[in-house]
């Protein structure tokens, strides 16, 4: 396949520069008036129209971009996309002026969600997952992360991670899933947190590291939920199975979870809307990355991260949706973006990359996505005419996202 005409190629990084930091954020490379070239799924070549080879030229498959730009796929590193019920009850309850906090206290919030899932078959979560993520990719996202965290049981975490493994393996994007049966202590365990924590390391950790179920560990380290010292005995034991840490972190306060998730050597701490110096100081010396999620803080109403301090203190940022039934019920990146420019006060450069390359450097694949490389998947998206690579974040809430081409084929869902 071969798209000529191409306004600017958006994201044309070296091919090794795996993860951006500091004033790296700002470059995002686009070459204007370009070719691409895809052969085998791969992004084989490119360059500029003047300069396109005769041969290239006379290939079948080609398709104009007069007008429009090429962006590598956006790698969405947090979902939660796999759950039985949407909580519109709650959407009301909020707009009374209920906290999150409040709804989870009044038994609403993630156990809801676990009850539901529960009586919810592996068949119909399958179906409303597909469908969810059919819709994503829609919406021009190549990459995605997804967590357990609904079940609270060992049966329930296991058929969640199962339903990832057949998303996995019925999609043709590249899919990590995460464990996350610390996300809320279930009824039973309330006044007896060891009790649960035995459970997911006794029971739930070998069986999935048995049959390869998930690729990272997750808690939702935060006051109400679990403690540091919790987190901590969890990650460590997630380590022992081989999984790497991506934690929820200084969501609703600055707990001091950012900290014992750079201790553990976390990919990433994800949220970070209660961001102070001592956050920022304890991750510009690591290797954990930031994972911002702007349309959780415009949803539930709570502060936006520090982007901006984050990345002066050479801290690499990353974005991404949060997609679940409670604090984030969309999945659209583009919004994201949008967000990330207008609320977290990125430049419409950092925030691409932050959604792109960086968010594929949150699941470990930046080698082979997340931009525009020799070498790399064509995993892309083709928008609309635009004036300018700035008119996607500036357009917030009409999309600019018109073709989408995944492992080198056009994508209608
Ligand atoms: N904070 C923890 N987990 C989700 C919300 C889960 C829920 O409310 O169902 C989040 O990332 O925002
Ligand atoms: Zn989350």
């Amino acid at each position: 396949m071969l798209i000529t005409n191409i306004k600017g190629l958006v994201g044309v990084h070296p091919k090794d520069k795996l993860l951006l930091r500091g004033n790296e954020m700002s470059n995002l490379p686009i070459l204007e008036n370009a070719w691409l070239l895809v052969e085998d799924g791969l992004i084989k070549d490119f360059g500029e129209m003047s300069k396109i080879p005769a041969l290239i030229l006379n290939l079948s498959s080609q398709i104009s971009a007069k007008g429009k730009f090429v962006f590598p796929s956006w790698c969405d590193s947090h979902t939660h996309i796999v759950f039985a019920a949407s909580r519109e009850e709650e959407f009301a309850m909020k707009i009374q002026g209920k906290t999150y906090e409040e709804i989870a206290a009044a038994g609403g919030g993630i156990l809801n969600s676990a009850d539901k899932l529960q009586h919810a078959s592996e068949n119909e979560l399958f179906e409303s997952a597909s469908s969810r993520l059919k819709n994503m990719i829609l919406q021009g996202t190549g990459a995605v992360e997804i967590k357990s965290g609904y079940g609270l049981t060992v049966e329930s975490e296991i058929k969640m991670l199962r339903v990832i493994q057949r998303l996995k393996a019925n999609f043709p994007i590249p899919i990590k899933a995460t464990f996350l049966a610390a996300h809320a202590y279930p009824k039973e365990f309330k006044d007896n947190h060891q009790g649960y924590i035995d459970l997911i390391i006794h029971e739930m950790l070998p069986q999935i590291a048995e049959e390869k179920l998930a690729d990272y560990i997750d808690v939702f380290c935060e006051k109400g939920f679990f403690s540091v010292e919790e987190t901590d005995q969890i990650l460590k034991a997630g380590a022992k199975f081989g999984l790497k840490a991506k934690i929820h972190a200084n969501q609703l306060s600055a707990s001091g979870a950012v900290e014992v998730g750079v201790k553990n050597y976390a990919v990433s701490v994800d949220h970070l809307e209660e961001t102070n110096q001592h956050t920022i100081n304890s991750l510009k010396t690591s290797n954990t990355i930031a994972t911002l999620l702007p349309s959780c803080s415009f949803y539930l109403g709570i502060p936006f991260a520090d982007a901006k301090g984050l990345i002066t203190e050479n801290v690499p940022v990353a974005l991404a949706s949060d997609y679940n039934p409670g604090s984030t019920p969309s999945g659209n990146m583009n919004f994201v973006v949008s967000l990330g420019c207008i609320k977290l006060k990125m430049q419409p450069e950092q925030a691409i990359n932050a959604a792109t390359l960086n968010g594929a450097a949150a699941m470990e694949i930046s080698s082979e996505y997340g931009s525009i490389s020799i070498g790399k998947k064509a995993n892309l998206f083709i928008t609309k005419p635009m004036p300018s690579m700035a008119y996607l974040p500036y357009s917030f809430g009409e999309t600019q996202v018109e073709t989408i081409i995944l492992n080198g084929e056009i994508y209608n869902g």
